[in-house]
């Protein structure tokens, strides 16, 4: 590995405090990155202690709720003078998507800074930064001497990358979720390779299918009638001919992302024995992101009738089907929105507003009636969550925490809503 220009104590992890021309911001967010919160067997406890300490910093209570066996949800409040008015919810998720270590410029896991000031790592992006970012913001308006009519908590959530299931879609039905009296939230979002920066206002709902084919047996030698790799093969033109024209439909309008069409992709087969013998049976399954704009009854159709037309007993099942498509106000009359926007806008940033191409915990928050938005600040910086060597720059890194100690305070002295004390 090539040492960094802050000498290779900064490599330990640890407690070991790093140069001092680094900001102790960006040592916190490299000690962060090198806790190994990745799937499939996500270091949580790590994770659990450091958030432990990062609430004795900043002498705030920290809850744990234990959601499900071994996953537990951690929330910091920090009481407003008002704690009556609804809360603002500042949350992200601790584990992070696995690496193919070989295509990377640096351990995954090391959090390198290289002469730019990139930091590489798993989570640099997706969405570690959003978390310490949340932390120093909370942690400069404090040392400043500030206070806020409503009550902030910052929330950090297990298991987002694996469906959110034993997480944010079962804590959002639980009393003590009840019990925070959120009234607007805050989640991840995407980088945005130039000057502007994206915001995400609702997200294409995730449905993940397995279609299954059955078919007559036989010798790998005959013309056998009616296989399972027949009905295979129109299956999947069917779904693949429908990506195309989605495909060509956002390349030709102009203004449209990839939260405006429906995406799909062959993501697994399987079927078969051995090479003469014709399997009796073989599954196709594919992910497929839908805009919140398609209905989704008509959509399930569609795909009823291309299994029905591919042939006889063809069935399939959905491994996750997201039905709700809620989506957050950005009216200038919304007070939220309006609150979010005004400070971006007193700090000269333009936003871009998109519907999240991917899913996020957004979705469950939403699904019962919250207003969320996703927003990880990061301009200048291409797109790299889930890819080889994500990155963040430092400067980009720091100028994110700025941001967010204009917009909490925005958003945490948001006046009484109607029906609010
Ligand atoms: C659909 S579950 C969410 C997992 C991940 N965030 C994704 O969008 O793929
Ligand atoms: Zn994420
Ligand atoms: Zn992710």
């Amino acid at each position: 590995m090539l040492p960094d220009k802050d000498g290779p104590s900064d490599l330990t992890g640890g407690g070991i405090q790093s140069n001092s021309r680094e900001d102790p911001a960006v040592s916190l967010f490299r000690e962060y990155l090198r806790l190994k919160t990745v799937h499939p067997e996500p270091d949580y406890d790590a994770a659990l202690r450091f958030l432990d300490r990062m609430a004795v910093e900043l002498g705030l209570p920290m809850q744990k709720v234990e959601v499900c066996p071994g996953k537990v949800v951690a929330i910091m409040t920090w009481e407003g003078t008002n704690p009556s008015l609804k809360s603002i919810l500042l949350n992200s998720h601790t584990d992070v998507v696995p690496v193919y270590q070989e295509h990377w410029k640096y351990d995954a896991f090391a959090a390198v800074k290289d002469g730019e000031g990139n930091i590489y790592g798993r989570g640099t992006q997706d969405m570690k930064c959003v978390t310490i970012q949340y932390i120093e913001a909370v942690r400069r308006l404090q040392a400043a001497g500030k206070r806020f009519a409503r009550t902030i908590h910052l929330m950090f959530v297990p298991d987002e990358e694996i469906g959110g299931h034993e997480g944010m879609e079962t804590f959002v039905k639980h009393p003590k979720f009840l019990n925070l009296n959120i009234g607007f939230a805050l989640d991840e979002g995407l980088a945005n390779p130039a000057e502007a920066f994206t915001v995400f206002y609702g997200e294409r709902s995730p449905w993940w299918i397995t279609v299954h084919c059955p078919g007559s047996p036989g010798h790998g030698s005959r013309f056998v009638e009616n296989t399972a790799a027949e009905k295979l093969r129109r299956v999947i033109n069917s779904f693949l001919d429908f990506r195309e024209k989605e495909k060509h439909r956002l390349s030709t309008t102009e203004c449209f992302t990839l939260g405006d069409v429906t995406t799909v992709n062959m993501t697994m087969v399987k079927g078969g024995v051995a090479y003469n013998v014709i399997p009796c049976e073989m599954d196709v399954s594919f992910d497929m992101r839908i805009p919140p704009t398609v209905n989704l009854q008509e959509f399930e159709e569609q795909i009823k009738r291309w299994c029905k037309e591919a042939g006889e007993g063809i069935t399939y099942k959905f491994a996750q089907k997201n039905m709700n498509q809620s989506t957050t106000s950005t009216e200038e009359s919304d007070p939220w929105w309006n609150a979010f926007s005004s400070a971006c806008k007193a700090m000269n940033m333009t936003l871009n507003k998109e519907i999240f191409p991917a899913a996020t915990d957004s979705r469950f928050i939403r699904a019962i009636g919250l207003p969320a938005i996703g927003f990880s600040p990061m301009n200048r910086t291409p797109i790299l969550l889930h890819d080889h060597n994500e990155y963040l720059n430092e400067q980009v890194f720091l100028r994110g925490i700025q941001v967010y100690e204009r917009l909490v305070p925005a958003l945490a002295s948001v006046p009484p809503l109607p029906g609010e004390v």
